[in-house]
């Protein structure tokens, strides 16, 4: 996990997952907690808006009955009737109940100025025979209840403008009650005319088609509905809306209910989450955009640089990708950069590998680089089964030199001498080293004992041959070297140590052999384990 964080790729692979969530959180609780709860409350005021209007349609309903009701109320042969002055009213008017099947009217009630009842006439519920009675009593019994009702209302006083209400009780109905007066609406009133008509299911249907709504009345047995439940969704697509009206007798309630669509609802749902589901495909595009810009921009590059610097050390590959330092951004510019200090760094790396592996007069090897040729030399002389040759090579009377010309003209002999060693031993596997103040050695791989003199003795003579005055030898007026030769053959596991040290033994034979001489080690070097 911890490598996986650890680069670039995946952690803003991961941050960039993360804002997409908390985008995507953000969304759904704006969606959540404050889009769905306006539709909703949207909803709310379109349920109260058809109830509003379907109790509007039941009010005009009630407007009708209590127009008719005036009418009768304030008509000359109904004033009459009051005062028993007209004998047919019953009969041309009532008979038969054919008024009522015209108006839509259950029940017609006469009462005088004290409430008493004066004639009561109806069709029954039961069975729909017409009665008339002075009193709610036989056949009328049935009408006890509307006249009880209609008694208390006058009794707690009516209206003075319009009186209509709504009957819960012993069936659904519109009750209305009217002076009874002078047709110019003068008084005094001579009693009461109430007229009430039954909700029945052809009323119901007429205000369904009246109004578009799909509406039903009812009588509640249970309690009152709580202000919170008025409005109920009963699925995605329907929901139910119920508000109750105060009725006769006291206390009693009828109860609308309202079925509608959620038609407004659900189109605003499926815009929203129209809306919803683009702006998250939209989020989702723009971080799988931004992935790939910044992998190609950034990343991509960013790890050929890193595999570049993880592998400078290892690799052969010493240049940074032509890629990265051809672009024209911060990361070209900093390959490039980059691409300055590594040169800068490799050319500070080799001059000091070349001093610490050189002598800075002669420019030859020195003793470092010798000690770690001979070892290889030794090594491959063994796995080619060669011989290697070792000529260690000291000038003559070099301090007597010195003496005589000086330390910077000793100094410059020594760079000739060098010069000369070196052009005779420039072949690839050969090393010349200055290995002390005067004294040089040469590897020589692949050469046997014999070899290795005859090419020793043509170095003294070329130094010889230089003519180098040196007045201050006591054996020769020239600058001499004298050599010591030795030779490990094939056969024989030989150190280091041991060959130099028969280099060094055979060089000091040739010096005590009087100087300007070659000499070959006395016996094969020792073989060790
Ligand atoms: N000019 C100069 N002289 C050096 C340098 N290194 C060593 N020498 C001198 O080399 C001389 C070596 O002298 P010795 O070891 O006594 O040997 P020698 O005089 O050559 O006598 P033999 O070796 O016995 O022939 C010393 O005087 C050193 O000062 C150098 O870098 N420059």
């Amino acid at each position: 996990m911890s490598r996986v964080l650890a680069s670039l790729r995946y952690r803003f692979l991961l941050a960039l997952s993360v804002v997409l969530l908390l985008a995507l959180a953000a969304l759904g609780f704006i969606a959540q907690q404050l889009i769905l709860p306006a539709l909703l409350a949207e909803e709310d005021e379109y349920a109260a808006a058809e109830i509003d209007r379907a109790l509007l349609a039941i009010d005009n309903e009630l407007d009708h009955l209590y127009l008719l009701n005036r009418d009768w109320g304030v008509w000359d042969d109904t004033h009459a009737f009051m005062q028993e002055e007209a004998p047919q009213y019953q009969a041309s008017n009532l008979a038969q109940g054919a008024v009522f099947d015209e108006a839509n009217l259950r029940l017609m009630i006469f009462l005088d100025a004290d409430a008493a009842p004066h004639l009561i006439a109806g069709i029954d519920p039961a069975n729909g025979a017409y009665t008339a009675c002075p009193a709610p009593t036989g056949e009328c019994a049935w009408t006890v209840p509307m006249v009880a009702s209609l008694q208390k209302r006058i009794h707690d006083g009516v209206e003075p403008g319009r009186a209509a209400w709504l009957q819960a009780s012993p069936e659904l109905g519109l009750m209305s009650v009217s002076p009874i007066l002078e047709s110019d609406g003068s008084g005094p009133s001579l009693g009461w005319l109430s007229m009430i008509r039954e909700m029945d299911a052809a009323w119901l249907s007429k205000l369904k088609r009246n109004t578009g709504l799909n509406l039903s009345l009812t009588a509640p047995r249970d309690g009152p509905v709580p202000l919170g439940a008025s409005i109920r969704r009963d699925d995605s697509r329907t929901m139910t809306a119920v508000r109750e009206i105060q009725a006769s007798p006291a206390g009693s309630r009828i109860r609308l209910q309202i079925t509608l669509p959620r038609q407004g609802f659900k189109s605003s749902l499926d815009t929203l989450l129209f809306a919803l589901y683009w702006t998250i495909g939209l989020l989702v595009v723009v971080v799988i955009v931004v992935l790939i810009l910044l992998e190609r921009m950034i990343l991509a590059p960013l790890r050929h640089f890193a595999a570049f610097a993880q592998d400078i050390d290892t690799l052969a590959r010493n240049d940074m990708p032509p890629g990265l330092r051809a672009r024209h951004d911060e990361i070209g510019k900093l390959a490039r950069k980059f691409q300055h200090l590594l040169e800068h760094q490799r050319q500070r790396t080799s001059s000091l590998v070349e001093l610490s592996q050189h002598d800075p007069l002669t420019g030859l090897a020195n003793r470092r680089l010798f000690d770690e040729r001979i070892d290889h030399a030794l090594e491959a002389a063994r796995s080619d089964r060669r011989h290697v040759a070792l000529l260690m090579i000291d000038i003559d009377h070099f301090k007597a030199y010195n003496d005589h010309y000086g330390h910077p003209a000793g100094d410059a002999c020594l760079k000739v001498v060098a010069e000369t060693m070196r052009k005779h031993f420039n072949q690839s596997g050969q090393l010349v080293a200055r290995t002390g103040g005067e004294e040089f050695t040469i590897i020589l791989p692949g050469t046997t004992p014999a070899e290795s003199t005859a090419r020793a003795d043509e170095l003294r003579m070329a130094i010889e041959s230089l003519a180098l005055p040196h007045a201050g030898s006591p054996h020769a007026s020239l600058l001499t070297v004298s050599i010591g030769v030795a030779t490990a053959s094939p056969q024989e596991r030989c150190s280091a140590a041991q060959l130099i040290q028969a280099a060094d033994d055979a060089l000091y034979e040739a010096k005590q052999a009087g100087r300007n001489c070659t000499r070959l080690m006395a016996r094969q070097v020792t073989a060790t384990a």
